[in-house]
């Protein structure tokens, strides 16, 4: 029984959706023969187990609709990621499969056990509503234009998605890039970034952020892609060895006097790379992820964690496998909402298409097309200030 959607993005794809007992009897089967052979075969050469695991992770999508997003514990793969063992470790197994699972069903999960220092998480969402409470004249000193390459302040519904001005105001940046780093492809983007005076150490915390969240990603994309088939380095090099990294540090205005509902905070949209992380404010619920039944699925806050989900980029590498999900932002509570979205992205200038692993496990079916992230960014961004 299968049910086919059409694709609302920009980038086709087909994508068929087993019913949900069939896809379970079959995981569940696959996943008791592997780990019989696991327990097995303790000594063997790391190849037999990297086949164990693609055929552990080869089941097809789950149809079902999700109600809620999973939380994963990765820190089995903090710890045991760079050791070239680390696809013999139980723990990296267990983590490996519940990403795989988290990706196939709603594109989004929740990450524990990061390794990131709460401190940290607090003070860059501390410094950034330092920020937004400044007077405007103060924020637009720093404001964001095609000239300084989309980096920079943008103002309250300067920020355009669906075709509607967005309810926040955001800091963007990027990696930065030097003039001609990328030929034409990368003229849109080149620049550096432009940061605040104020608060004074709202730089050097945030670049000490990106640090680390660069860190984090690469590590759970070698989770990802051990989950998809392939090696732990599929990710690196070529495809996102230097990541063209994004930044949003955003905030969402609550609702003012006797209003009952805001403005939607930034409309329907997907990511455009790899993997976001989300470090949300506690408290306001207000981050909704749309199910395959078109529900709109609530992504609270949980103390300890990001909230992580897929982009075009990984879906199309997954040959559809993996979905970049349809998500939104209403802001209802009458606090000001203060979020810093992590965007881990592949390199500038590369080509993504459908790895032969992943090709593999849709019996050759081509779903997706290849895309130039470059390009692909470059359209979007153009279209974020245009109404
Ligand atoms: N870098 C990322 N993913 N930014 C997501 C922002 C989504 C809103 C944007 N106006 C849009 O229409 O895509
Ligand atoms: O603020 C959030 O919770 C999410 C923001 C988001 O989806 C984005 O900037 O792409
Ligand atoms: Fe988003």
């Amino acid at each position: 029984m299968f049910v086919t959607r059409p694709c609302p993005f920009s980038i086709h794809c087909e994508e068929m959706h087993l019913t949900k007992s069939s896809s379970i009897s079959v995981g569940l089967r696959i996943w008791i023969l592997y780990t019989g052979f696991l327990s097995q075969s303790s000594g063997s050469p790391n190849h037999f187990h990297l086949l164990a695991l693609k055929k552990a992770c080869n089941p097809p999508a789950m149809g079902f609709d999700f109600q809620a997003i999973p939380i994963i514990d990765i820190s089995p793969l903090m710890d045991k990621c760079g050791d070239p063992m680390m696809i013999e470790d139980q723990g990296v197994l267990q983590v490996v499969r519940e990403l795989n699972e988290a990706c196939k069903v709603a594109g989004f999960f929740y990450v524990k056990g990061h390794g990131i220092p709460e401190s940290l998480i607090q003070e860059v969402k501390d410094v950034a509503r330092e920020f937004f409470d400044l007077p405007y004249e103060e924020k637009v000193k720093i404001k964001l234009s095609p000239e300084t390459g989309y980096r920079g302040y943008q103002k309250i519904q300067e920020n355009i998605t669906l075709g509607k001005p967005d309810m926040h105001e955001a800091i963007d940046c990027y990696r930065p890039m030097d003039s001609g780093e990328y030929g034409s492809l990368g003229k849109t983007m080149e620049g550096q970034n432009l940061w605040p005076e104020n608060p004074t150490k709202f730089k050097s915390m945030m670049e000490e952020y990106i640090g680390l969240l660069k860190d984090l990603a690469r590590k759970i994309m070698q989770g990802i892609a051990l989950a998809l088939g392939g090696l732990p380095e599929t990710f690196e090099g070529e495809r996102a060895g230097d990541s063209f990294w994004v930044m949003r540090i955003i905030g969402y205005p609550g609702l003012s006097g006797t209003m009952q509902h805001n403005d939607v905070g930034c409309e329907a949209h997907t990511d455009y790379g790899l993997l976001t992380f989300v470090n949300q404010d506690d408290d306001i619920n207000a981050l909704q992820v749309k199910n395959p039944a078109g529900e709109w699925i609530s992504a609270p806050p949980v103390p300890g964690t990001f909230v992580c989900n897929i982009g075009d980029m990984l879906k199309v590498w997954s040959n559809g496998l993996y979905e970049s999900t349809l998500h939104r932002v209403v802001n209802n509570s009458p606090k000001y909402r203060v979020s810093v979205a992590f965007f881990y992205e592949p390199n500038f200038d590369t080509s993504a298409e459908p790895l032969e692993c992943c090709k593999e496990k849709t019996a050759g079916v081509v779903r997706c097309q290849r895309v130039v992230y470059g390009e692909h960014l470059v359209s979007k961004v153009k279209t974020n200030f245009a109404i």
